[in-house]
């Protein structure tokens, strides 16, 4: 068989024209998988969690869950924080239209030094020192080990890591903590904007039963997630990557509601970039090879790879649907 080289490009504006109205647009769950405090650090999984909660999307269609299956306080000790900070990190996003969305990521970049208006720099740095702020009684709350007294009063989700619960990461009861319900009044920014639904996820696990590793902390996410918001898509996401581009939902869209062929895609993988490579790239870590010529090579023939992560699933996919003979043709995703 030969390659077939095939690129395809969603074109955004047409599903605006489409969908004028935010009701249309499909409900969409974000997963973040995490495993280890110590070699995930949580103002890394933070970071991720805060990229996604600051897509381009209707917030009220949004919910971010993080899985995780290091079961630790300091995780979510990290995301209750990072609930409190998104509160002025996703206004700040939209309104500048900056990218990329990881505050890490975003004050690394030359561009990200405060310039025009007066107000404009003095909303960067109150934003910045906010974010740093943050991320330092993260990390001082890491170096200690665990989260003191005063702190757990913060959040009843604490509770569940009391004394009696006797918590260990291979053995404790599943942990679900609604962080932010983006149903409620008060979940706003500090616009009064509605903020995305966050919710802590810590599955059930006990020493005689197999976990089965992302694959595992994946199936109780779905499993979650249909109870809560239940989002017709599906994106997941390893804790230490980010989305680079706020309007990566809707791209995917393109393809999930084309009216030609919407109906038989599952899923939509994104290509991924790889930061820090070394001069010349010693340990081949640049994916050009994959992204340009073994993806695309595939695409040509209909074909497309999952690559584990930053993918985009039709919930529907993986959870089975009756089966119709009908087919709308419009692509419709429900
Ligand atoms: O028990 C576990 C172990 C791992 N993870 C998470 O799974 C992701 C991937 O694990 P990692 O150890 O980073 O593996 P990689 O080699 O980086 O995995 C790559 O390749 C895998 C397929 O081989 C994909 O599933 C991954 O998404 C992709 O990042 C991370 O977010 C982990 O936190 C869990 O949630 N639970
Ligand atoms: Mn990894």
């Amino acid at each position: 068989v030969r390659w077939n080289l095939t690129r395809y490009s969603p074109l955004p504006h047409l599903l605006s024209q489409r969908f004028t109205h935010e009701e249309e647009l499909p409900a969409v769950d974000v997963f973040v998988c995490t495993a280890d405090p110590v070699i995930e650090p949580p103002t890394l999984v933070v970071n991720t969690v805060l990229s996604v909660m600051s897509y381009n999307y209707p917030t009220r269609k949004l919910a971010v869950y993080l899985s995780d299956d290091g079961c630790s306080e300091l995780t979510f000790y990290a995301l209750h924080q990072a609930s409190q900070f998104a509160k002025h990190w996703i206004p700040f996003c939209k309104r500048r239209n900056i990218e990329p969305r990881s505050p890490d990521a975003y004050f690394d970049k030359p561009t990200a030094r405060p310039s025009g208006q007066e107000w404009e720099s003095m909303k960067c740095f109150y934003v910045k020192k906010l974010y740093e702020e943050m991320k330092s009684r993260i990390e001082t709350m890491a170096e200690k080990g665990s989260v003191p007294p005063e702190t757990r009063s913060q959040h009843k989700g604490f509770l569940q890591w009391g004394r009696h619960n006797n918590v260990t990461k291979r053995n404790h009861q599943s942990i679900v903590e609604i962080v932010i319900d983006g149903r409620e009044e008060d979940a706003v920014d500090e616009d009064g904007d509605r903020l995305p639904t966050l919710v802590y996820v810590a599955r059930e696990k006990r020493p005689q039963f197999h976990h089965n590793f992302k694959a595992g902390a994946m199936n109780a996410l779905i499993r979650a997630s249909s109870e809560m918001s239940n989002g017709a898509v599906i994106l997941n996401l390893d804790c230490d990557m980010f989305s680079n581009d706020p309007d990566a939902i809707r791209d995917a869209l393109c393809f999930f509601l084309d009216e030609q062929s919407g109906h038989r895609i599952a899923f939509v993988q994104h290509p991924q970039q790889y930061f820090n490579v070394t001069k010349n790239d010693l340990y081949g870590n640049s994916p050009l090879q994959t992204d340009k010529v073994e993806l695309a090579g595939m695409g040509g023939y209909g074909a497309a790879l999952y690559i584990g992560t930053g993918c985009f699933h039709r919930r529907e996919a993986l959870c089975g649907n009756k089966y119709s003979s009908k087919v709308d043709g419009q692509g419709s995703i429900n």
